[in-house]
């Protein structure tokens, strides 16, 4: 890492001459030099990059990544059409596999969903074509703050993080409002499309979770309020990395919300926590990826434990994931659902009952950083 000094230099020269200062802004003109990213595309660009700036360096350990084992044929897959049958048997069978997948893993792999295999491919396609626009033209989108409903941006919140990560993304509100970017040409559509069938199809997830909790199937929903429920569709840009291994495209979080659904295009980069362990995730085939999220937890009183998952990036080809999150809706008071604590004969909650809107703005002020926003929100228990 000691050539970094001399890269970030050369960099910088590079910038003023050849850019406009728009993506890197020297803080200070005196080493050691801290560059504040914009995005993360056009350093990944630059001619003969070959080492990163320090402050994208999250570990000088070479094998953390590779600690990630390859046991992803032990994920939980469920198949959807079970989970939607009118046969009893074939529906309880599938909910017992959503039971074992949310208590066991927090994670698992949805077939046989029904969304079009084209469509999937045309959202991944565009949601590539949009960071692939010119920069001027992206930063039309750039939000400030969490509840603004279109937000282009880089790393996670680098108004509050000094090592970076090599991530851009957009998120846009689409539920309970549609929005979206107007660029580039037929994304809207593709954007509404996509989302509302992915809605649908977390709905459905979420009547199971509610019937795997031993509640009724639509007790969840109306507790959470998920007919004005928050979906965000977020594109996420990993642009091939020089050194991989030293840095983060994502760094290990849980997600907020209920349940997160994920598509990417075919490039693996996702890995999730179990036992202790990372394990890569090698999507099947037009699989849709699912994890439960700090939400979920609280609502279930802990039963479900939100899923710490991560995104490490690599040196040949970008990588593009497209996400949906799906939550209550943002004014609903997040509490452990009562029938559930009196199953469990405890009259406590073992999280604060905080609205959703809140707590969006708490995990956003500040770093990104494992299960750390939940763990404010969570009692002790003695
Ligand atoms: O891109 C990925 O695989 C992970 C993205 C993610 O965890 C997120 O957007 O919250
Ligand atoms: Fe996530």
């Amino acid at each position: 890492m000691k050539d970094n000094t001399t890269y970030i230099h050369k960099l910088s020269n590079s910038v003023s001459s050849n850019h406009s200062s728009v993506w890197l802004q020297m803080e200070k003109a005196t080493t050691p030099l801290v560059l504040k990213p914009s995005n993360i595309k056009q350093l990944a660009q630059s001619p003969h990059l070959r080492f990163i700036p320090s402050n994208y360096v999250h570990s000088t350990n070479n094998h953390d990544h590779d600690d990630a084992d390859d046991a992803s044929n032990s994920i939980p897959i469920l198949d959807f059409s079970l989970l939607t049958s009118h046969h009893p048997h074939q529906r309880s069978a599938a909910i017992h596999q959503l039971t074992k997948a949310c208590q066991d893993w927090g994670f698992f792999m949805v077939v046989n969903h029904g969304i079009p295999e084209n469509l999937m491919k045309a959202v991944i396609d565009c949601t590539h074509e949009f960071f692939n626009l010119p920069e001027e033209e992206k930063q039309e989108f750039a939000g400030k703050h969490v509840l603004d409903p279109i937000r282009y941006g880089t790393s996670f919140n680098t108004s509050k993080e000094n090592i970076f990560f090599w991530r851009d993304y957009l998120k846009v509100f689409v539920h309970p409002h549609f929005h979206s970017p107007t660029k580039p040409h037929g994304y809207r559509d593709i954007m509404a499309e996509y989302s509302e069938k992915l809605r649908e199809v977390a709905r459905k997830l979420l009547a199971g979770v509610s019937e795997s909790l031993g509640l009724e199937e639509s007790f969840l929903d109306k507790a959470l309020d998920l007919e004005s429920g928050l979906q965000i569709f977020v594109g996420n840009y990993y642009p091939p990395c020089p050194q991989p291994e030293l840095t983060m495209g994502m760094p290990p979080h849980s997600d907020h919300g209920l349940l997160t659904l994920l598509i990417h295009n075919q490039v693996g980069g996702l890995q999730v926590q179990h036992q202790g362990k990372w394990i890569n995730v090698n999507a099947l085939p037009n699989s849709l990826l699912v994890n439960t999220g700090d939400h979920l937890e609280i609502f279930s009183n802990g039963k479900y434990k939100s899923n710490v998952h991560r995104a490490v990036v690599n040196n040949k080809v970008t990588r593009i994931s497209v996400v949906t999150a799906h939550g209550p809706s943002l004014e609903t008071i997040v509490r452990p659902a009562s029938p559930l604590m009196e199953k469990e004969n405890s009259t406590s909650s073992a999280y604060i009952p905080m609205k959703y809107r809140d707590y969006l703005e708490l995990q956003q002020s500040n770093q990104l950083d494992a299960k750390t926003c939940l763990e404010r929100v969570k009692i002790p228990r003695n």
